[in-house]
């Protein structure tokens, strides 16, 4: 069939956005225009001056004229128009135009909106150790993209997130780009309205660089600011300072590593997998008319990637029914209060859809999940639709659950994840079991299924799974998970079971922190 085009509101590049924001671009044209009817008054206003000031020379240079008419307009002008001038100058110019660009504001993004923007460059900065130098023309893990440069004021923000989590060699490497395009712009002074001066900027990167031991580098700070002659007293008192610090020999302050896995299980390369099969499943009605391809991805545990089992036209359908109801992620506690309406450890949007919102085509999803499988989607879960933008990445987890108590685990905790993949991503987005050596690339149509419990029903550690930040491209999944109780008949209890190996803290500790420490992993 056609490839149905999907319409480009599909796409949310950022996954942020809160419900009374205006879309970024149409956020920009308004402002835009509301500034230029603001110019446009104070324009006009300059304008008028200027007529006066002609005006009043004018006269003046004829103030020796004997021609009574002069001496009228003159006596005229200075009695009654000059003070209607300064009436005029007094007024506020522009307060409508003004009140207008206030009115934006609450259709501005938030705080929130902001620092999900923020992190989402630290987290592929930090994940890919992504050069800055090289971030900053574009270039990300060896692929170039287009993209507007970033400022002085912009770099001086995303080294201040390092500062703040104690990165400081890397905080150094922002500022130092914020001092370089500092002085490489010809309005540099604009940024002093924001606070932005070079002697600020100096001033970070000598705590910068005094705080992971650099002392060097600090006094060189110091001795370039104080030629600025700006805080002058306060670069004097720090000279000396700083060379006595820099006459003991140079030791770097080892910075505290990143403790989430997801960061060096996404950057890994994991070895390639050996005697795994690709087979042709037709094991049903349905499947006999169109043999489904089976890729092996895991041994043991099982996991396995189905092909094409879903369709452009199914995948549009989905999107669309899903995409006007998605919510960002939040951040709950266990009591399942929601503390931060932002979560730093999974950024995307995610919604669930009744089976009621298309019956057929819910159905036929649900009939390939249980053809595949061979279990029962009775009691299932809704089908969960996630979008995550740039940047977006779910953190380590498990989907089973340790307390099923609640009633939202009455039929039993998640005995199998199946997922649809429903776009391909340029770059990053991969759905990696760090445990298992294994990266899955999104491959758009094709459903992946594992199994988070093991036979007698405890969960599996080793399906431990992450989504890796994204680095360019929009991922789209739907995920169904199947419950414990509806298969007691179908997956039978087993009466011996291969246990898997144990949990061994210190063998992920030396797996994926060790060797990462010492290279200042952030
Ligand atoms: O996005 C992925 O690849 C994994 C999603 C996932 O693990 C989840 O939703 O629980
Ligand atoms: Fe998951």
């Amino acid at each position: 069939f056609e490839e149905p085009i999907e319409p480009s509101n599909l796409s949310h590049g950022y996954a942020l956005s809160h419900s009374h924001m205006l879309p970024l671009l149409s956020l920009r044209e308004k402002a835009t225009e509301n500034l230029q009817n603001y110019a446009m008054v104070l324009t006009k206003q300059l304008s008028n001056i200027k007529l006066a000031i002609n005006k009043l020379e004018n006269l003046l240079n004829r103030q020796h004229s004997s021609n009574p008419y002069d001496t009228f307009k003159l006596a005229r002008l200075l009695h009654f128009d000059w003070p209607n001038w300064l009436h005029y100058l007094k007024r506020k110019h522009g307060i409508e135009e003004i009140a207008n660009l206030q009115d934006l504001r609450h259709k501005m993004p938030t705080k929130i909106d902001y620092k999900e923007a923020l992190y989402a460059i630290h987290r592929l900065q930090s994940t890919y150790r992504l050069d800055p130098a090289e971030m900053s023309i574009g270039l990300l893990r060896g692929k170039k993209y287009r993209f507007k440069k970033l400022s002085a004021l912009e770099y001086l923000v995303l080294g201040s997130v390092y500062y703040l989590d104690e990165k400081f060699q890397r905080a150094e490497q922002w500022f130092q780009l914020a001092l370089e395009n500092y002085y490489k712009d010809q309005n540099s002074k604009k940024f002093d309205i924001f606070g932005c001066s070079n002697d600020f900027i100096l001033k970070l990167l000598m705590k910068a660089a005094q705080s992971s031991g650099r002392y060097k580098a600090a006094l060189g700070y110091a001795e370039k600011a104080l030629i600025l002659d700006q805080s002058h007293s306060f670069w004097q008192q720090q000279i000396p300072r700083l060379k006595n610090l820099s006459s003991i020999p140079e030791v770097l302050k080892p910075e505290h590593p990143n403790r989430y896995l997801f960061k060096p299980a996404c950057l890994m390369e994991y070895p390639a997998k050996k005697h795994l099969r690709c087979h042709l499943l037709h094991s049903s009605p349905f499947l006999l008319l169109a043999p489904i391809k089976v890729e092996e991805l895991n041994h043991d545990p099982p996991i396995k990637m189905y092909h094409n089992l879903i369709n452009n036209e199914e995948i549009l359908l989905l999107k669309t029914l899903s995409n006007p109801h998605l919510k960002r992620s939040m951040f709950y506690t266990s009591a399942d209060k929601i503390i931060e309406d932002f979560s730093n450890l999974r950024t995307c949007k995610t919604m669930r859809l009744k089976d009621n919102v298309d019956h057929t085509l819910m159905n036929n999803l649900n009939e390939r999940i249980m053809d595949a499988t061979g279990l029962s989607v009775k009691e299932s879960e809704e089908l969960q639709i996630t979008n995550y933008g740039i940047a977006g990445h779910l953190f380590e987890h498990e989907d089973a659950s340790e307390s099923t108590d609640s009633t939202f685990w009455t039929s039993g905790n998640r005995i199998i994840t199946a997922l649809y993949y429903m776009s391909d991503v340029e770059q990053g987005g991969e759905t990696v079991f760090p445990y298992l050596d294994l990266r899955v690339r999104t491959q758009k149509g094709s459903l992946l299924v594992w199994y988070n419990l093991l036979l007698n029903g405890t969960i599996d550690w080793r399906v431990t799974h992450v989504s890796c930040p994204i680095i360019m491209g929009d991922k789209w999944i739907a995920t169904k998970w199947l419950r414990e109780k509806p298969q007691m008949f179908i997956r039978p209890c087993p009466l011996k079971m291969k246990p898997p190996p144990e949990y061994s803290a210190k063998m992920v500790e030396d797996k994926f922190f060790k060797e990462n420490s010492k290279q200042h992993f952030v």
